[in-house]
């Protein structure tokens, strides 16, 4: 295992702690959060701990059903306690990148659902200003072409997301567009313009979303609330 799965799988540790008994839990997707889940499926094999998981992403579901995590859907349930998720990038004031496992639509529904929601981060994740990581935007194929052009012409650096030669899906069939921006300086007025543009599903940016952050460092995690 590498240094930074290390701290991954710390954080993962430390977050499964903050689930209650008889809860339902929002499970996000990552590397980072399938540590958590396997630390999670550890607490219901070995305390009987009970709680029930609202997945991100098919395969969040598949590893906690796999682990004996009972889940269900995001309209199944009639409120969410909390929701653990990984983040790409923070900044100091805990507005987020999102999406770069290409979930950020199911996660930003589940966030919003839930009552407190927690990011688990190894240190790399933690900058100034958002940015230097591509901001994903899930789009919908009709059209992905000249929405391309058009946040080209905006000076937004876009790239659709490709892997084996092919455009990257998300779990509701749409396609990824990354913005290589480099620099955010104002994630609110960016997130607004998004907002506005017809094709784009849903953005990465998750402002004001966030209640604590666990960033696992080099001297343990560390807890910090908003
Ligand atoms: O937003 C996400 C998926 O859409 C992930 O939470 C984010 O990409 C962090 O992933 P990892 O823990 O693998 O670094």
């Amino acid at each position: 295992m590498t240094h930074q799965d290390e701290l991954k799988q710390l954080v993962g540790k430390t977050a499964v702690k903050y689930i209650k008994n008889n809860t339902v839990v929002g499970l996000g997707t990552g590397s980072t959060v399938k540590f958590m889940v396997d630390a999670l499926g550890d607490r219901v094999k070995n305390e009987g701990l009970s709680i029930v998981g609202v997945p991100t992403s098919e395969r969040t579901r598949k590893q906690a059903n796999s682990l004996g995590i009972k889940t269900k859907g995001v309209d199944e349930v009639d409120h969410i306690d909390l929701t653990i998720d990984g983040a790409d990038q923070i900044d100091k004031h805990f507005q987020g990148i999102k999406g770069g496992g290409g979930a950020h639509l199911w996660e930003k529904i589940v966030a919003i659902n839930s009552d407190k929601n927690m990011w688990i981060v190894d240190e790399s994740k933690m900058a100034d200003e958002l940015g230097s990581f591509p901001l994903p935007l899930e789009v919908i194929p009709y059209g992905s072409t000249q929405l391309l052009k058009r946040l080209e012409e905006k000076g937004y650096h876009p790239q659709f997301r490709i892997r084996d030669g092919k455009k990257v899906k998300t779990d509701s069939n749409n396609d990824i567009i990354d913005l290589h921006l480099q620099r955010i300086e104002n994630p609110r007025s960016l997130a607004f313009d998004l907002d506005q543009m017809t094709g784009i599903v849903e953005h990465g940016l998750f402002l004001n979303i966030v209640d604590t952050v666990i960033v696992g460092r080099e001297d343990g995690p560390e807890v910090l609330t908003k």
